[in-house]
């Protein structure tokens, strides 16, 4: 399937190196207001060639609306949109017609389908991601009239992490240095490892933390599309994902219950836990508290060195890639990680307008 969401629906389309990529929003209500500028701004986060530590592709990344949008506001008709592709270099994929990269999509798309487009991974690149960021943009622009804010930063690169917890962060340095962490000592160091990565030819994974911020009690589905639910299908979506926890994750399960227990206590602005290990969903359902994630991305998969494979008549055979690539697609996925919590957050919002009187 090509899209996503329940109510606030994206279709997507295009490959690396055809003409463009796209999309279709379907569900957006009427009466949105289109901020443009703020809309390329998230697509510049996260379009290829903005710095010494992305892949060189040097797109502009233009976002070009069709329909759905009239007088700066939204009609309640589909937004269709492209972005146009233009430096495509697809004969650095050449040698790679026939041969599989390990750890990409090549080997289980041609097995899937039979053939594929294999110019900068057709549509298993993560150019397609575009769409989801202009969608993303303006789920984030629906949430803004309503008072929910996303961020998310970079937390960690290899072994390079960040020891603060999200509430002694200023996230609005976010994007004050090229990687995305709101930490300028982390920053610097983070940036090395990734140079030192792309010196040796190699990639290196690491974390994204996701924080929402404003959310209503009421968001989620008691059953199935419980909010914690939708928001992982939505990460585990996104290219060279690996995992995904939310709340106190993992490492909750090193406490004790009366140590885990987010107590409720009474206060001015009304019924709040104590400690939030719940991360803001209980049961599926957002309490009022603040949303936090992470969501961990591999180390990317093209290598510009020599590898061992199999080629499409099963082979053994080596394997040696060319071209530009993300020596660390974290940098870049921090505009991916908040325009798909956008998109789970607007459709719950919709959804529960839907659901209750
Ligand atoms: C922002 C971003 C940039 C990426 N850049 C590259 C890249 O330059 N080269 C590459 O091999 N993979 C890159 N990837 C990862 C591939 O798209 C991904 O590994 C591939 O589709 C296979 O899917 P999987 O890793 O989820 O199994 C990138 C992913 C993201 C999110
Ligand atoms: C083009 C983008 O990123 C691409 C993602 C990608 C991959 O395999 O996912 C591989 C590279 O593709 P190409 O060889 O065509 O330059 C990246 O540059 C983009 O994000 O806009």
């Amino acid at each position: 399937m090509n899209s996503f969401g329940q109510v606030f629906r994206l279709t997507s389309f295009g490959e690396s190196h055809g003409r463009g990529i796209g999309g279709v929003i379907d569900g957006c209500p009427a009466g949105v207001e289109i901020d443009l500028e703020f809309i390329q701004h998230e697509l510049d986060r996260r379009k290829p060639g903005q710095s010494k530590i992305t892949t060189q592709r040097m797109e502009s990344d233009q976002v070009e609306f069709l329909s759905g949008i009239f007088e700066g506001k939204t009609q309640g008709t589909p937004i269709g949109f492209v972005i146009w592709n233009k430096d495509q270099h697809s004969n650095d994929y050449s040698n790679l017609k026939d041969v599989f990269r390990p750890s990409h999509a090549d080997y289980t798309y041609q097995k899937k389908y039979g053939s594929r487009d294999h110019r900068g991974g057709g549509r298993s690149s993560a150019r397609e991601t575009i769409a989801r960021v202009v969608a993303g943009a303006i789920a984030k622009l629906l949430l803004r009239q309503v008072g929910i804010s996303i961020h998310a930063f970079v937390y960690r690169v290899g072994e390079v992490e960040l020891k603060k917890s999200y509430q002694e962060l200023d996230l609005s340095l976010i994007d004050s240095n090229i990687v995305r962490c709101p930490d300028a000592e982390t920053a610097e160091r983070m940036i090395a490892r990734i140079e030192e990565a792309g010196r040796n030819h190699d990639t290196v994974g690491g974390v994204i933390q996701g924080v929402v911020t404003g959310v209503p009690v009421g968001l989620g589905e008691p059953v199935f599309n419980k909010l914690h639910a939708d928001l992982g299908h939505a990460m585990l979506g996104i290219n060279a994902v690996k995992g995904f926890e939310y709340g106190s994750g993992f490492d909750g399960t090193r406490l004790s219950g009366s140590e885990h227990n987010d107590v409720f206590v009474k206060t001015e602005s009304g019924i709040r836990t104590k400690t939030n290990h719940s991360g803001g969903i209980q049961g599926g359902i957002s309490n009022g508290e603040d949303i936090y994630f992470n969501v961990a991305f591999k180390p990317i998969a093209t290598l510009l060195k020599e590898q061992q494979t199999v080629d499409k008549d099963e082979n053994e055979t080596l394997i040696n890639p060319k071209g530009r690539h993300d020596p660390c697609v974290l940098p870049r996925a921090v505009p991916i990680v908040e325009a798909m919590a956008a998109l789970v957050l607007a459709d719950h919002y919709l959804l529960r307008k839907i659901n209750h009187l």
